[in-house]
C-alpha cells in the first residue's frame, strides 16, 4: 500500500507564483499529494506578461528527471511548458518508461498572449507526446491547433475531444471552455463517453494560471487513485473556487487562489 500519493510536474517557472511549476506545486500541496518538479525553462514573467525566457540545458533536464525517477515514487505526472523539440525528446524517452497516469497540458501561449513554445515543437508535441497521455487538457485555441479545425460550438468541442482520442491517440481529452462566453463548460471524452463539467462564469480578469492549476489538480487526484472522471470533476471544483477567490494582485491578469477550495468547504 502506498504511504503517500506523489505527483511530478515537468514545466517552466513563474516567479510571480501564479502559473507554471509554482501553480502546480501549490495545487499538489493543497490536495495533499507530495509534489516534485523538473524545470524546463526559467521564465521571467508576471501578471502583465513574459519579460524573458532562459531554457535549462537539455542535459540538466535529463539529470533532473533521472534524479527524481531513480529515487522517488511517482503516482501521476503532468507536463506543462516544454519549449522545444530537444526537450520533448528527452522527456518523451523518460516518461514512456514510467507507466503512470500522464496529464499533458499543451501550453502554447500565456494568458498575456506571449508564446511559450517554439513553432516547430508544436508538431512534435502533437505527433510524439499525445500518444503517451492519459489525458490532454487543451483550451479552445490549443485544441484548434491540435486537430487543425475551428471550434465554435459545444458540438465542435465534443467532436474535437473525440477526434483527439480516435485520431491522435490520446487516452482521453478534456476541451476547456474558458475562452468562450457564457457558462464555463468543459467536455471530457474518455474513449467511450462524453461528460460535461460546467460552472457559472465568474466575472474576473484574474485568470493567470487557471490552465496549470486545473491540470495540476487533476494530476493530484489521479496520484491519489481517483478515477479519471472523479479527478476531472474534483479538479473542476478546485479551479472554479480558485478563480472565484482569485487575487487582485499585480497590474495585469491576477493569479488564482490555490487554497480557495477550503473556503468553499468550510
Ligand atoms: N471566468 C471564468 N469563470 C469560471 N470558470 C472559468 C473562467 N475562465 C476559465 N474558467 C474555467 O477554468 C478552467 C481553465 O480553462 P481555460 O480555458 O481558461 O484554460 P487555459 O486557457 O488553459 O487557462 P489559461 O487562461 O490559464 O491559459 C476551465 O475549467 C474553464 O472552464
Ligand atoms: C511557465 C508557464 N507555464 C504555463 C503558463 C500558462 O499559464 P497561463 O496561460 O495561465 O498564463 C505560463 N504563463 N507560464
Amino acid at each position: 500500500m502506498k504511504q503517500v500519493a506523489c505527483a511530478l510536474t515537468i514545466a517552466g517557472t513563474d516567479p510571480s507564483g501564479g502559473a507554471g511549476i509554482h501553480a502546480d506545486l501549490k495545487t499538489f500541496q493543497e490536495l495533499q499529494s507530495y509534489g516534485m518538479s523538473v524545470i524546463t525553462s526559467v521564465v521571467a514573467q508576471n501578471t502583465t506578461g513574459v519579460q524573458a525566457v532562459h531554457h535549462v540545458p537539455i542535459e540538466i533536464i535529463e539529470q533532473q528527471l533521472d534524479s527524481v525517477i531513480s529515487d522517488m515514487p511517482i503516482h501521476a505526472l503532468k507536463t506543462g511548458m516544454i519549449a522545444n523539440q530537444e526537450m520533448m525528446k528527452v522527456i518523451q524517452k523518460k516518461i514512456a518508461a514510467l507507466q503512470v497516469p500522464y496529464v499533458l497540458d499543451p501550453v502554447m501561449v500565456a494568458t498575456s498572449g506571449d508564446a511559450l513554445i517554439e513553432e516547430e515543437a508544436r508538431d512534435y508535441l502533437r505527433k510524439q507526446l499525445l500518444p503517451l497521455t492519459t489525458l490532454v487538457t487543451p483550451n479552445i485555441p490549443e485544441a484548434e491547433f491540435l486537430i487543425g479545425e475551428t471550434i465554435k460550438t459545444t458540438d465542435d468541442m465534443k467532436q474535437a475531444a473525440e477526434l483527439l482520442v480516435k485520431e491522435f491517440g490520446v487516452g482521453a481529452a478534456l476541451i476547456k471552455g474558458g475562452h468562450r462566453e457564457g457558462e464555463a463548460i468543459d467536455f471530457l471524452y474518455d474513449g467511450s463517453n462524453i461528460h460535461s463539467f460546467s460552472a457559472e462564469r465568474i466575472d474576473t480578469k484574474n485568470t493567470h494560471g487557471t490552465g496549470c492549476t486545473y491540470a495540476a489538480a487533476i494530476t493530484a487526484y489521479l496520484s491519489k487513485g481517483l478515477s479519471l472522471y472523479d479527478a476531472v470533476k474534483n479538479g473542476k471544483d478546485f479551479v472554479t473556487a480558485a478563480i472565484k477567490y482569485s487575487f487582485d494582485l499585480g497590474a495585469g491578469s491576477g493569479p488564482t487562489n490555490h487554497w480557495a477550495i477550503r473556503k468553499d468547504k468550510c
